[in-house]
């Protein structure tokens, strides 16, 4: 896929966020770069692919879906934190808005002070949401106390003297700000997904244009007739078409308490063999379906070592554990 030039690619703002070095790093991967934002990765002689700052996610879905921005990039899922729910539920809930691409960063935070702040005065932790639960620890054992705010960037940006500011290491010299601590995440080697987004009138000509080898989907199935065994179901219809599915969330439809949409991914493209299949299987049991998103699957793979016994949850138990660790484990 090439980045399209000239167009316009809105992101969760200011400048200096995650999400920003995910449009550069994808610019930079797939197509131009240039134009105002692109600081100092604008390369000599790239096309005039803008990165446009907008205040919420919501705001970057609407530029997109109205064609004032061509392309939208939003964080979907952190490697420790699990997914971004309101980017989740935002591609769930927008008619005209898909994911073409993805891209993956190394996500690292400092922790960044006023300069002239006074050391003992320190008494709040601002960041993203996903900042303060990545950064959990060193808050804690500061005493601060946690207060949200719309992106870490923002958080630098607004940054107050009794705060400390959780965000990646561009935005100390960015915003003129104090480096406090570095690498305060609690848990090194986080990495976090990002989707491009465009006009789901536009994808078909957009994946078209694409040559990767090998793609993943991200289906919304909504059981519309709900009851026993209705799960395994539809893992019984992906099972019998060969198809892998690499992650499986719900989410609440909100409207009435009790029922859900499955977004889940799954390891193929919309048009490859067998997922065809699987959808008119999912749509003949009466589940409505909606593509959220294709795009070339990183490079790798994901999970494909398997999990390792020290990595399952700490107190869970398996074959081969003597009784009374299973009794434990499994309650009775
Ligand atoms: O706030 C940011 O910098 C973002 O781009 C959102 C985000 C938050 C935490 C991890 C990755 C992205």
């Amino acid at each position: 896929m090439t980045a399209p030039a000239g167009g316009a690619v809105a992101f969760l703002g200011p400048v200096g966020t995650f999400t920003h070095q995910a449009v550069l790093t994808w610019a930079r991967e797939r197509g131009t770069l240039g134009g105002p934002g692109a600081g100092s990765d604008e390369e000599p002689g790239a096309g005039p692919l803008r990165p446009e700052p907008l205040g919420t996610v919501g705001e970057v879905h609407d530029a997109v879906a109205s064609g004032a921005a061509d392309r939208g990039v939003i964080a979907i899922e952190s490697s420790v934190e699990g997914h971004v729910v309101p980017s989740l539920d935002a591609l769930v809930g927008s008619p005209d808005v898909v994911a073409v691409d993805e891209v993956v960063l190394d996500v690292s935070f400092d922790a960044f002070v006023r300069p002239g702040h006074d050391p003992g005065a320190l008494t709040e932790a601002t960041a993203h949401p996903h900042g303060l639960a990545q950064c959990h620890r060193f808050t804690a054992s500061r005493g601060l106390r946690a207060v949200p705010a719309s992106s870490n960037a923002a958080a630098c940006r607004d940054l107050a003297g009794h705060q400390v500011a959780y965000g990646p290491r561009l935005c100390g010299e960015l915003y003129g700000l104090e480096t406090l601590a570095e690498r305060v995440e609690d848990f090194p080697g986080a990495r976090t997904r990002f989707l491009v987004l465009c006009r789901r009138d536009d994808a078909p000509a957009v994946l078209r244009g694409t040559d990767a080898p090998a793609w993943r989907t991200m289906l919304a199935v909504t059981p519309v007739v709900t009851g026993p065994g209705v799960l395994a179901r539809i893992t019984a219809a992906f099972g019998e078409r060969g198809v892998n599915m690499s992650s499986l969330v719900t989410r609440p439809l909100k409207v009435r308490e009790g029922q859900y949409v499955f977004v889940v991914t799954l390891d193929a493209a919309p048009w490859q063999p067998g997922v065809r299949d699987l959808f008119d299987d999912l749509l003949a049991a009466g589940d409505s379906l909606k593509v959220l998103g294709a795009y070339p699957a990183e490079p790798g793979g994901r999970g494909l070592d398997g999990v390792l016994p020290d990595h399952v949850p700490t107190g869970g138990v398996r074959r081969g554990d003597d009784a009374a660790t299973v009794a434990r484990g499994l309650l009775w």
